[in-house]
């Protein structure tokens, strides 16, 4: 959080899109909570209108296919401690979100790839930069963040089990 902050804090403000994306450790925090915690654990359904061979499984004509990336996202043939949060591991990587490294596809991949990504990207990257630009957060009764109970819920998409409750202070 430090770091995130550090590097927003010495930028102008507003923030430009331009800026957002030359934000290596903002980048790098969300691609890592898309990583750990994908709004569409598997995608949406896909179908396959033929037989085929995927890595030596055949996949049946007709079938429903559902791509389980929450799970590819917590690979550990994948991802070195794939269950701690570190962005540092996608600084100075090549990897990103636009569907050609079948490693994380929080955005889905092929034909059917989500056409709001780059909105949706740069919307959040937005949202979360002017949050921790001009707030300064933390946990009712001082809790330390590391305990915060980051349990997940199906539904349409990924939600929090629990609420999250935070008490933001200005910080112009
Ligand atoms: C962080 C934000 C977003 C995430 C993580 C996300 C993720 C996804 C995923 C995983 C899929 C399924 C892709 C697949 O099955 O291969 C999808 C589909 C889709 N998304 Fe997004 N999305 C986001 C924002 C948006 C926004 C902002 C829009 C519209 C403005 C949008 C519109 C759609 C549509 C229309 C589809 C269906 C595409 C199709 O089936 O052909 N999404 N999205």
């Amino acid at each position: 959080m430090n770091k995130v902050v550090e590097e927003l804090r010495t930028k102008e403000t507003p923030f430009s899109e331009q800026v957002i994306s030359q934000l290596p450790y903002l980048n790098a925090c969300f691609n890592e909570t898309l990583r750990l915690h994908p709004p569409a654990p598997f995608l949406l359904p896909h179908f396959a209108p033929e037989t085929c061979e995927v890595m030596n499984y055949t996949v049946p004509k007709n079938s429903r296919v559902f791509v389980n990336v929450w799970a590819i996202g917590r690979d550990p043939t994948f991802w070195e401690d794939p269950l701690l949060f570190k962005p540092d591991r996608f600084l100075g990587s090549n990897l990103e979100f636009k569907g050609h490294d079948f490693e994380f596809l929080p955005f889905g991949s092929g034909r059917r790839i989500c056409p709001g990504l780059m909105m949706g990207s740069k919307q959040v990257l937005l949202i979360m930069a002017n949050l921790v630009r001009f707030f300064d957060w933390s946990l009712p009764n001082n809790d330390d963040p590391g305990d915060l109970d980051m349990g997940e819920r199906l539904g349409i998409t990924m939600q929090k089990e629990q609420p999250l409750l935070l008490i933001p202070k200005i910080k112009i």
